[in-house]
């Protein structure tokens, strides 16, 4: 796609100041076993990883800019936000879904299962991203009272924007897009079948949900390259990568802090700085719930998220120790077989 300034796909002079001496700028669009499409001044282009930039915390995502040399993605320029699944398994690494993102719309149903618990977990993990959150309520075309549901998960996203939006009726549409100035990045999280590709398709105003079409033609599997990273007609960018519907809490408690900020600042008033919130005394929390200053709902959601990311916390700590034994296993076995040359 010719003719698009490199402001347009979000660069800035903080950027550009990274920009290693001799390369061109580039924004990953879509990342494909190790090949990437990327959006570059001059247009689209594929580009293949450096050796160093394989690994699935630090090489490339979609939303990453990167350094170019020819053909070839020689770095990755410092992340304002990231996004990150960590991978099952006790020792594997957090890979980056996305990057790079303003602003993360929390996408959930006017309609159908209640809806307030999984908006707070969405918050957190937004807010552990380095993205600003707002909340995205579809389906407003079949709701009966939409302001009561706006209300109610209001209570709960303190100082998060609420928007009850249809994408059948375009009503709502144009409060989202204020929210996606030029050359700012957003993405959508929420569960499967909130709408999320139809508010994709309805802020572009064409079908760009993500499609995979794989075929097996006795000769490998194909891919047909879908950018996953779109330019919005008011001149906002949309991240809509597949990656972001399977995301888990991050190994920090800040995120759940700053979704819970109302609950975090009756906390900070406890007596004890390392109350527990069960029988201390002094207890500012135990004292919201008595008097009914606090949803008890809300609170058990707040230490369920709490307990989630100090155990992803331990799980972090694990892994970096099982690195650490693995580095010292290889420098051992490098001693033993070259003992004057280490070191
Ligand atoms: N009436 C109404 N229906 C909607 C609206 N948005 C989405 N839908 C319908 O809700 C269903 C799910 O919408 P999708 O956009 O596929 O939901 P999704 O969140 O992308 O789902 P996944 O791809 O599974 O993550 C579809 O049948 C849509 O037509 C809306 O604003 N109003
Ligand atoms: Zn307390």
């Amino acid at each position: 796609m010719p003719g698009v300034e490199l402001p347009d796909l979000g660069w800035t002079a903080d950027r550009a100041a990274a920009l290693p001496a001799g390369c061109e700028p580039g924004r990953v669009a879509r990342v494909d076993r190790g090949r990437l499409t990327v959006r570059t001044a001059a247009g689209e282009q594929r580009a293949a990883l450096a050796a160093g930039l394989h690994d699935a915390a630090t090489g490339p995502a979609v939303g990453d800019w990167v350094a170019l040399r020819g053909e070839l993605a020689v770095a990755v320029l410092p992340r304002t936000s990231a996004f990150t699944r960590t991978a099952a398994g006790r020792t594997s690494a957090a890979q980056v879904v996305a990057a790079n993102v303003d602003t993360v719309l929390v996408v959930d149903a006017l309609i159908g299962e209640a809806r307030v618990r999984r908006i707070e977990r969405y918050l957190a993990v937004a807010w552990s991203s380095g993205a600003a959150p707002a909340v995205v309520l579809t389906k407003a075309d079949l709701c009966p009272d939409v302001p009561a549901v706006v209300a109610q998960v209001g209570e709960d996203a303190p100082g998060v924007p609420v928007l009850p939006v249809s994408s059948v009726t375009g009503a709502g549409l144009e409060a989202v897009r204020a929210l996606l100035p030029p050359g700012g990045t957003a993405a959508m999280v929420g569960p499967s079948g909130v709408g999320k590709s139809s508010l994709a398709n309805a802020l572009a105003g064409r079908a760009v949900a993500v499609t995979r079409d794989i075929r097996d033609d006795g000769r490998g599997r194909h891919t047909t390259t879908a950018r996953e990273l779109h330019l919005l007609p008011g001149g906002g960018l949309l991240i809509d990568t597949p990656g972001m519907r399977e995301l888990g809490l991050r190994d920090d408690a800040d995120g759940v802090d700053r979704a819970f900020a109302d609950v975090a600042e009756l906390a900070a008033g406890c007596r004890y700085r390392d109350c527990a919130h069960r029988t201390e005394p002094g207890c500012a929390v135990a004292a919201a719930l008595e008097a009914g200053r606090l949803d008890p709902a809300r609170y058990t959601s707040w230490r369920k998220l709490q307990a989630e990311a100090h155990r992803q916390e331990l799980r972090v700590d694990a892994r970096a120790r099982a690195q650490e034994r693995a580095r010292l296993r290889a420098l051992h076995r490098a001693q033993r077989a070259q003992p004057n040359r280490v070191r």
